[in-house]
């Protein structure tokens, strides 16, 4: 373990300075589905987050420069852990995990963590995942909370999907943007936290598979119901 796993391991950022809440999607229809869940609801910015880590933590981090915020949530529509999530569910983030981040060997892959470079793992903040993920299911949709993947490229076969499932125990879906826009939200002292709706199952690419209308009418409902529990 190094100085910056260490102070990642420690609890997330402390008391919110800023009741603000600012919201990063992936791309506009996400975030045109946020917006109209949040009908107008002032407290909330919804950002653009761009497509994988890196240009979510640069939109995010530019983002925090702009304003004051309590809170960094990215949400968007992600693939669901067979089991874990199903199509047209959410997962709200107990945790979220680089999970390509590190280096494969013959003996399987290893994390930055074990590698001891870092951290691939970003805590999310725990009370409110507990509470955002019980008032979802309390205003009628399923909700599960477990691990949120990011991965630079999306999963695409079943070997694949059982090998993260098997060295990830709690995964229950993978996106592209999560720990890019939590790795900028913690450093500057912001907690964060990841809500994904399912479109897809993680596994062998079937694009007529994919439900992004559900998923995206999922995110919007979540957001009308963030408008009150935040
Ligand atoms: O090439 C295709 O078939 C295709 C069709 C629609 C969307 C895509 C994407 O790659 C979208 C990536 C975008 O959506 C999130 N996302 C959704 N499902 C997954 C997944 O199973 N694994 C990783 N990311 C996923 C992701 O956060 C991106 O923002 C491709």
């Amino acid at each position: 373990m190094n100085a910056y796993s260490e102070k990642r391991d420690q609890e997330q950022p402390g008391p919110a300075q800023s009741s603000r809440i600012l919201i990063m999607t992936p791309v506009a229809a996400e975030q045109e589905a946020v917006l109209r869940g949040l009908q107008g609801e002032p407290r909330f910015d919804v950002a653009i987050a761009g497509v994988g880590p890196v240009a979510a933590a640069i939109a995010t981090t530019s983002a925090l420069a702009a304003g004051s915020y309590g809170l960094v949530i990215n949400m968007g529509i992600a693939g669901g852990f067979q089991g874990r999530a199903e199509i047209g569910s959410l997962v709200v983030s107990s945790e979220i995990i680089a999970a390509d981040l590190g280096a494969q060997s013959p003996d399987g892959f290893i994390s930055l963590d074990e590698l001891g470079f870092g951290t691939a793992r970003v805590p999310a903040h725990a009370a409110l995942a507990g509470r955002v993920a019980e008032a979802l299911r309390a205003g009628g949709l399923p909700a599960g909370m477990g691990a949120v993947l990011t991965l630079s490229t999306v999963t695409g076969t079943a070997e694949a999907a059982r090998e993260l499932a098997a060295r990830i125990p709690g995964a229950a879906a993978e996106g592209m943007e999560g720990f890019g826009v939590a790795s900028a939200a913690y450093s500057s002292g912001v907690p964060a936290l990841e809500i994904r709706a399912i479109s897809n199952a993680v596994g062998p690419r079937d694009k007529a598979a994919w439900r992004i209308q559900d998923a995206l009418a999922a995110l919007e409902q979540a957001s009308s119901i963030l408008r009150e529990v935040l």
